[in-house]
């Protein structure tokens, strides 16, 4: 029986095949075992769980001022061409006596990157977890994203970018909150 490694293994094979390449060429002999891990490594999310991933990283606290964490590096694929984009997010909270451990926002961001995505579904995955962990009054996420779909084929534009937001409980109530965030992830 095979496994779903060898499997996706040999879907790379004939992939390469189908190219127009010998897969058994030297240099492309291990390719599809390569490819076929890498792929799996880029769609780990689909087998993490948000539990697993926060592991109880949740302090109670009285801090009730919004906390920003910016510039948490981002790698997904879109799923219309199965190519990168590649990006910055941005996310703030306001917490309600609980504040989630920091490296947690970067966890909760690749889980939700690490499978085939749309940038505004990322955006919107990514703010309803970090709601949902923490409790919070309101969460805030921007997303500035090149994709490779749109730079190394199709309309081929090296330079746009694309930017999403997704504004819960207090962020979409309030003017000046947002006001606030949008401030402070400007200014760096
Ligand atoms: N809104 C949104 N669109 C995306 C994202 N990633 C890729 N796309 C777009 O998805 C669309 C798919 O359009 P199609 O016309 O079906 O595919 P296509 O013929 O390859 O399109 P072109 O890229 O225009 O050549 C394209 O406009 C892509 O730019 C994303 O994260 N969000
Ligand atoms: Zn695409």
């Amino acid at each position: 029986m095979t496994n779903k490694l060898d499997d996706l293994a040999s879907h790379f094979q004939h992939i390469i095949a189908g190219l127009g390449e010998d897969p058994g060429r030297e240099g492309l002999q291990n390719t599809p075992l390569r490819a076929a891990k890498a792929m799996q490594f880029l769609t780990q999310g689909y087998r993490q769980s948000l539990d697993v991933l926060v592991n109880d990283a949740v302090f109670e606290s009285s801090m009730d001022e919004m906390v920003v964490v910016q510039d948490i590096e981002l790698y997904s694929m879109c799923e219309h061409h199965m190519l990168p984009f590649i990006g910055k997010c941005h996310i703030a909270y306001l917490p309600q006596g609980k504040v989630l451990g920091l490296s947690k926002f970067a966890r909760i961001v690749d889980m939700y990157a690490r499978r085939l995505q749309i940038q505004e579904n990322l955006t919107r995955e990514i703010a309803e977890a970090v709601e949902m962990v923490t409790g919070a009054k309101g969460v805030a996420v921007v997303i500035e994203a090149q994709h490779m779909c749109m730079m190394m084929r199709g309309v081929e534009k090296q330079n746009s970018r694309m930017k999403t937001s997704v504004m819960l409980g207090q962020f979409r109530k309030s003017q000046a909150t947002r006001t606030e965030f949008l401030t402070l992830i400007r200014d760096r």
